[in-house]
């Protein structure tokens, strides 16, 4: 009888990293991994963790550490959640269910795509945890309305509306390996859509640079709408500044910042950088989440102590699932939600409120 052979060790997001390149091909690696232009922001955000250090308190009399967290009434084991990420089929032949199942056996919270490969209706099935709708408005509102009805039938607990994409970046990744999103099929929400009309440079409103399965015009009357007719809990994802912070606090709609992961405007602000500025401005009306360049515990726990309600991850959690499937996710899941369990307790932190500014300071 033969053995399987042993799964090489990954104790790190970086060991899923390696694994995920060695599997994919490359354009979909590319596309995974690219961002906009030059990639500063991409780099922008990693560098933002590694510019802070951290101040432990030693002598709290701290034994065992307390990660929940409570978003909209759902109590969370850790505050890392999965962002959005499009079309899971690129990268694992399960698609989304391997993801929500990877999530869910490790407690975590799925934002699940617009641009999904597999429909709502698959993945709510396959879901065994809670779920939000990342929701790109869709230039029909009635088809936007139906979408997020969709959703919500399936089981999604509220609606991430992506606000910092009225075009897509300009990913020279992609268009060098002549790859077009998604190179599989029609995503599988959108199928009545057609993706290829904006090509068409015949239309001088529109000149090309739109994705016709995104409306560039959307604005705040949008986001209340869709709180009306949604009935769910809105954030709004690619929020940067104070003032739109603010306003989207003032209008009771949650604050998810992003620069989406460097991939759309490049020199954007690293989002944690605005972090205090932000919380501030918001002043706990809403839950702020913070996205970008989390890799470890300890970037997790300067972007608690800055001001931010919960962090969500992006390409790290779809390293594990193209290495290794839902089991992958959740192994991706458990390796930083340790790091951030012993990130508390080297702090001299017994949970997440005890997260304070103090903690942080410029490393030079
Ligand atoms: C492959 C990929 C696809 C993405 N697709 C979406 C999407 O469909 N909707 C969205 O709002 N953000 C999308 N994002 C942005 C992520 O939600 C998130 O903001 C970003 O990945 C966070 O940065 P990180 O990858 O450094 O963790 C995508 C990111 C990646 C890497
Ligand atoms: C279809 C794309 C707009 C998905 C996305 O947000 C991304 O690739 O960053």
């Amino acid at each position: 009888m033969t053995t399987a052979p042993p799964r090489p060790q990954r104790i790190t997001l970086a060991d899923f990293h390696e694994a995920a390149r060695a599997v994919l091909p490359a354009d979909a690696y590319d596309y995974l991994e690219g961002g906009a232009a030059d990639e500063r922001t991409v780099r922008w955000n990693a560098e933002a963790y590694e510019r802070l250090a951290l101040l432990p308190r030693v002598l709290t009399g701290t034994s065992g550490v307390d990660t929940r967290r409570t978003l909209y009434g759902t109590e969370l084991p850790s505050p890392v959640l999965l962002a959005p990420t499009a079309s899971h089929g690129l990268f694992h032949p399960e698609a989304e269910a391997a993801t929500v199942r990877g999530a869910a056996a490790a407690g975590a919270l799925t934002t699940v795509s617009t641009f999904s490969t597999l429909t709502l209706e698959e993945i709510g099935a396959a879901a065994t945890g809670p779920w939000w709708f990342q929701l790109y408005v869709q230039r029909d509102r009635a088809l936007t309305a139906d979408l997020v009805g969709r959703a919500r039938a399936a089981g999604a607990s509220a609606c991430v509306v992506t606000v910092d994409t009225p075009v897509t970046g300009l990913r020279e990744r992609d268009l060098r390996n002549g790859f077009a999103l998604p190179s599989h099929g029609t995503p599988a929400n959108l199928a009545g859509v057609d993706g290829a009309a904006d090509r068409d440079n015949s239309d001088p409103a529109h000149r090309g640079i739109h994705d016709p399965r995104i409306d560039p015009a959307v604005g705040w009357s949008d986001l209340e709408w869709l709180r009306t007719v949604s009935g769910l809990p809105v954030l709004a994802k690619g929020v940067v500044r104070p003032d739109d912070a603010r306003r989207a606090a003032d209008a009771g709609i949650g604050v998810w910042m992003s620069n989406h992961g460097g991939r759309n405007l490049d020199t954007a602000i690293a989002p944690l950088t605005m972090l205090p500025a932000v919380a501030d401005a918001v002043a706990g009306r809403v839950p702020v989440l913070v996205d970008g360049g989390i890799r470890r515990g300890t970037d997790v726990v300067k972007a608690l102590a800055l001001g931010a309600d919960a962090v969500a991850i992006g390409r790290p959690y779809v390293w594990g699932l193209a290495a290794d499937g839902a089991e992958g996710v959740t192994a991706a899941l458990r390796a930083l939600h340790r790091e951030t369990e012993l990130a508390l307790a080297l702090l001299g932190a017994p949970d997440l409120a005890s997260l304070t500014p103090d903690l942080v300071r410029p490393a030079r």
